[in-house]
């Protein structure tokens, strides 16, 4: 990784290109720098016109947010595996260029993605557009960290390139991305909605508590879909507005592929690192909000002490511990799980604090912890072979780790969710929750109605 001091774009490209003809490479040149404050969602806005792939990831319980548009490269072309793009990842880090004066976190250069929620499954033509492992870095990003505003531009530069004409293009689309006066769509409503296959559904439910019953498996989790038509094509930035103004406590996300976009507001955090510091985060157990403040607290109060939802959620607290224990030390478990509320629902909530051992990355435990029991079951192969025959849903992107990850061992992975795929007009939502012995298979299904109901609400519902 060469760290550069100076400033000009064109400088850079004239640098960047010489490296490439010197080393017969094609290296990447990543140059921050500190902008006017700037409402991302009209940044995400404005890429459209571009037509250019965007990313969005926004936590909500702080003011951050990383938005991507166009793509340098995707780090996964020809990686099967997470270590092996990890290790294209190192590589493109190793020959990157960069100038990115700041130290705050999600700046700089950075990659933004995720994966299947299976990747051995067969891809069905619903998710075509999506990669079972695509991580891009985008040709331009903006990151939003409180008051600050910062915008990265990445270049894959090649031998014949030419530095005046590429630094005029570059400045013409910035000049695009950053217009203020871009004007935002306005919400869509919904047509009409389909459950897909709900007592086959309930019927699956059942059959997986009663293999639990026979001692074949602890814990398996079922998603279901729910079909929504809209009245016209969506737009996707009214739909993350409404996710970040209604639902506190989440990772709002998107992420477009050719012309579909994955994008949810998940409450559920796999892994932050911030250096060697990492936090996982145990979520698992669900109940609705009360209508009053007293009735809230009742249910809260019983969640806490229910057996079926402590059971669903222990499973969850001790393969974390577990997963954590292989790449760290120092790993922190509070004994009990507290409340963690959300606008339509409560879950149980232990959080996991750790120490990252030397040489090893956030790609190893993401890989570790995927799926936890939160998303897959116990034990995982079991749970997951119980998925692959028995559901009837291809999940693709559902249910798997999406984040982020920038060149100075920052970064933060969500398990996408409260999530739906959008493809024109149609919007296929998901929704899943944990079976275990106990589970009745109404109120599994009462359950996914509530989780979702985030995304029905802002998509006009
Ligand atoms: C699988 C989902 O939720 C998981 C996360 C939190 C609580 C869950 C539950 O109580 O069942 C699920 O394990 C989903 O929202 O699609
Ligand atoms: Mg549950």
């Amino acid at each position: 990784m060469i760290d550069v001091k100076e400033t000009s774009l064109k400088s850079m490209l004239d640098r960047a290109i010489n490296e490439a003809k010197n080393n017969q490479s094609s290296p990447l040149l990543s140059m921050t720098k500190k902008i006017h404050d700037i409402n991302p969602l009209r940044f995400f806005e404005a890429a459209e016109q571009l037509a250019m792939n965007r990313s969005f990831w926004s936590a909500t319980a702080e003011t951050f947010y990383i938005v991507g548009a166009g793509s340098a490269c995707d780090l996964a072309d020809g990686a099967k595996t997470i270590e092996q793009m990890e290790e294209n990842w190192q590589n493109l880090l190793a020959e990157a260029i960069i100038h990115n004066p700041y130290k705050t976190s999600g700046t700089g250069l950075l990659t933004l993605g995720g994966m299947s929620f299976d990747r051995a499954e067969h891809k069905s033509e619903r998710w075509k557009n999506f990669s079972h492992l695509s991580f891009i870095i985008p040709e331009f990003i903006l990151t939003k960290n409180d008051d600050s505003c910062y915008l990265t531009i990445n270049i894959r530069v090649r031998e014949d390139d030419h530095p005046g004409q590429l630094a005029e293009r570059m400045k013409r689309m910035e000049r695009t991305l950053l217009d203020s006066s871009v004007s935002l769509p306005r919400a869509l409503s919904i047509k009409s909605t389909e459950d897909v296959a709900p007592s086959e559904w309930k019927q699956t439910v059942k059959c997986a508590a009663d293999y639990i019953k026979q001692h074949h498996a602890d814990k398996i989790v079922l998603a279901r879909e729910l079909q929504v038509k809209l009245s016209d094509e969506a737009h996707i930035t009214p739909i993350l507005r409404g996710l970040i103004e209604t639902q506190t406590n989440s990772y709002v996300f998107a992420f477009e592929r050719g012309e579909d976009c994955f994008l949810g507001a998940s409450p559920e955090r796999l892994v932050k690192q911030d250096k060697d510091k990492v936090l996982s985060t145990c979520l698992a157990g669900t109940a609705p909000r009360g209508k009053t403040q007293k009735e809230d607290a009742r249910i809260a109060n019983s969640l806490l002490h229910d057996e079926k939802n402590r059971s669903e959620h222990d499973f969850v607290v001790k393969m974390i511990r577990q997963s954590m224990d292989h790449y760290c030390f120092n790993v922190d478990v509070p004994e009990k799980p507290v409340i963690y509320p959300l606008k339509n629902l409560q879950h149980l909530y232990t959080p996991v604090t750790a120490t990252l051992r030397k040489w090893h990355s956030i790609f190893d435990i993401i890989g570790k912890l995927h799926p936890t029991p939160a998303l897959g079951g116990v034990p995982r192969e079991k749970s997951l072979a119980f998925i692959r025959n028995h559901e009837r849903l291809d999940r693709g992107w559902y249910g798997a780790p999406v984040g982020w990850l920038d060149s100075n061992f920052n970064g933060e992975f969500a398990v996408g969710i409260r999530s739906g795929l959008v493809q024109g007009d149609q919007v296929s939502l998901f929704a899943g929750c944990g079976i275990v012995r106990d589970s009745d298979p109404e109120e599994e299904y009462d359950e996914t109605n509530i989780k979702f109901m985030p995304m029905l609400s802002v998509l006009g519902g």
